[in-house]
């Protein structure tokens, strides 16, 4: 299958234009789950993300003992709290039971302690039953989860270390071979896999996107989170898995590429948050 690089060009396809006389809600819901005790930081960044890129209203979803720090970092975040500390069946029905009518995606997992499996899965068929466009990363990234998702409009986000953790292989180091490995999971479980790394991977099993980066600065914690609040806030407005992921990973390294030439290899995840208007807006339509 042959790989298509990815450009501006090809992006700017995957970009939904908005409409003069749209309304609020409109230009995507969306939820994130995610967070715990040690890890605050991962759905607030991937939320901001989300907003970023261009939706109206992003709901947080962290464990209560995050909220109020969750909540300080800014009022455009609506957060719901997550009853227990860690993901469990009766945190998940709390959480179904609060969301808004017409979500359009969600993004789970990053930072996320899971007390049980069983809730995990609950969540994320109630999701796919609700037909909301998921992105699951990190803590979400689990076997047990592949037999839920075929066909369902999913992108996976692993880095190298939760791939093997899914899929039961590492990524060979060999580009081809690594692409090859990509394609195959993907079109095995019916699914866009977003492999992560100095060049990101994208593929639904049929077309295959590459995007390398010369952006070592990114490799500091977090810029995966971001990655996944702009994979659920494109999805949210594309709907479509490959291209929501592919043009998530673009800006991404867009973003990454203004700070590196800024900052040098002093990058924090937060710097990417504020250049994402700035890189998007030249994708910008209005109709
Ligand atoms: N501020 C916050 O709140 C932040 C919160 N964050 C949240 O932290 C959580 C854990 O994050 P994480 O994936 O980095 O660690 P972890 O789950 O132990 O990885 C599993 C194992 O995989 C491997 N491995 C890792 N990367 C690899 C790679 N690129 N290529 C190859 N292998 C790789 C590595 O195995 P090793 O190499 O040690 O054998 C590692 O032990 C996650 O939920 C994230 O969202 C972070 O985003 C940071 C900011
Ligand atoms: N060497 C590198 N050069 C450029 N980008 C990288 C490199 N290594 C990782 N990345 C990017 O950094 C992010 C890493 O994701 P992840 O490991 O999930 O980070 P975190 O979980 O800390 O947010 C991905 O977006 C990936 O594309
Ligand atoms: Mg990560």
């Amino acid at each position: 299958m042959a790989q298509k690089t990815l450009t501006s060009t090809i992006v700017k396809k995957f970009i939904p234009a908005r409409k003069s006389k749209s309304r609020k809600g409109e230009n995507g819901i969306v939820l994130v789950v995610g967070g715990s005790y040690i890890y605050h930081g991962a759905p607030i960044l991937s939320s901001i993300a989300a907003l970023r890129s261009g939706t109206d209203l992003v709901y947080t979803s962290v464990p209560k003992i995050n909220v109020a720090s969750t909540r300080s970092v800014s009022p455009n975040l609506i957060v719901i709290p997550l009853v227990d500390q860690k993901l469990t069946r009766g945190a998940v029905n709390k959480l179904l039971g609060a969301l808004p009518r017409n979500l359009d995606s969600a993004t789970i997992g990053m930072g996320l302690a899971i007390q049980e499996k069983n809730s995990l899965l609950h969540l994320v068929k109630s999701l796919l039953d609700r037909d909301v466009r998921l992105s699951l990363d990190a803590s979400a990234l689990i076997p047990d989860v592949l037999p839920l998702l075929a066909n369902k409009n999913v992108v996976v986000t692993p880095h190298a270390g939760e791939f093997k953790r899914l899929f039961g292989q590492s990524p060979p180091s060999s580009k081809n071979e690594r692409v090859k490995l990509v394609e195959k999971n993907a079109k095995k479980f019916g699914i866009t896999v977003l492999l992560k790394g100095s060049t990101d991977v994208i593929s639904n099993g049929t077309t295959t996107y590459l995007y390398e980066k010369k952006i070592p600065a990114m490799t500091v914690g977090g810029t995966g989170d971001v990655l996944s609040g702009l994979v659920a806030g494109l999805l949210s407005k594309n709907r479509k898995p490959l291209e929501s992921a592919a043009a998530a990973t673009f800006i991404n390294g867009l973003a990454g590429k203004v700070v590196q030439k800024k900052l040098g290899l002093h990058m924090t995840s937060m710097d990417l948050l504020s250049e994402i208007p700035l890189v998007m807006k030249p994708f910008d339509k209005i109709v």
